[in-house]
């Protein structure tokens, strides 16, 4: 569904480069759900944008749903917006009507866009667990629940891709639960592809891919051990943090070059970071790295 390929983006403002994506590869299968994590200018927002067509790269590639976001024309950009992707935000709730229903509220971007479909939109409420609250006026909904009709929105053009950034950043944990197994949902029973970019490895873990960015590339990958069985919405560990960290094994990413970003921790314990090289040796078919003699 998504193919990065060494995609930079490069932001100009006055006579100062900022570098915010610096060859960054990633490939996404259709009906994945994963999670990218980085710390804060790490350039987790700037791959969002890039691949909900808000912004263009500056070099490199990138294919979504077989589309080449690089050189498709402003007009296909409009196109590929407004019918591959859906989007949520944080605050989505802030872009909601207080006053309007449930149902009135999914129902306006439609009727926005010269559509009446008040049928549609009872179902895409009815799709994110909604149905009891369609005739409730939002600010009679909890922050959760305000949140779950901001993703019904995002579903009304049926997207093939739904972005998120920080979805869950202003709901408590509970409800961070419930609106991922809300998105696991969707994507196992409409085969959406879900992008979720968040700061809490917590919730990262409760995904079955979790792609790290470190300085505008990916540095690591995490991926779940098992999968669930086929059919359930069921995570396949017990809740709890110990559970959690066993559920995913951590890879760093290689990439086209050979080269590997080894984490952090590991350089400062072993002592390697100071000398600035390492040795690189095969041992009984492993790559050992050693610090110079
Ligand atoms: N429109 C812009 N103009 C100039 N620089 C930008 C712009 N957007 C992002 N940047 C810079 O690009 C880098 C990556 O920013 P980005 O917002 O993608 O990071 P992030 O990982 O999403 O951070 P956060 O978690 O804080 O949202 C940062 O150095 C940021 O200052």
């Amino acid at each position: 569904m998504i193919q990065c390929d060494n995609l930079v983006k490069i932001y100009k403002i006055a006579d100062l480069e900022v570098v915010a994506l610096q060859g960054l590869d990633l490939q996404v299968a259709a009906g994945e759900l994963m999670a990218i994590i980085g710390s804060s200018g790490s350039g987790k927002s700037t791959l969002l944008n890039m691949l909900g067509g808000l912004d263009r790269p500056s070099a490199g590639r990138l294919l979504v749903d077989g589309r080449d976001l690089l050189t498709m024309s402003e007009k296909d950009l409009i196109r590929y917006k407004r019918e591959t992707v859906g989007f949520v935000w944080q605050n989505n709730a802030r872009n909601l009507i207080p006053y309007l229903t449930a149902l009135q509220n999914v129902e306006l971007p439609m009727l926005l866009q010269g559509r009446r479909r008040r049928e549609r939109a009872r179902e895409l409420l009815e799709a994110v667990g909604l149905s009891h609250r369609v005739n409730n006026r939002l600010n009679q909904l909890s922050g959760g629940e305000q949140q779950r009709v901001a993703i019904a929105i995002a579903l009304a053009n049926s997207p093939k891709l739904l972005l998120a950034d920080e979805p869950t950043g202003s709901v408590d944990t509970a409800m961070a639960n419930t609106i991922l197994d809300l998105f696991r949902h969707l994507s196992r029973s409409l085969g959406l592809t879900v992008v979720i970019v968040t700061h809490d490895p917590q919730l990262a873990k409760k995904v079955d891919r979790v792609v790290a960015i470190r300085d505008g590339k990916t540095s690591s990958e995490m991926l779940r051990r098992r999968v669930p069985e086929e059919g359930t919405d069921e995570l396949p560990v017990e809740e709890g943090a110990a559970g959690e960290e066993e559920s995913h094994v951590e890879y760093a990413i290689l990439d086209q070059a050979g080269r590997v970003q080894i984490p952090a921790g590991f350089l400062e314990t072993t002592g390697v970071k100071q000398s600035g090289k390492v040795q690189v040796v095969m041992e009984n078919g492993r790559i050992v790295l050693l610090p110079p003699k």
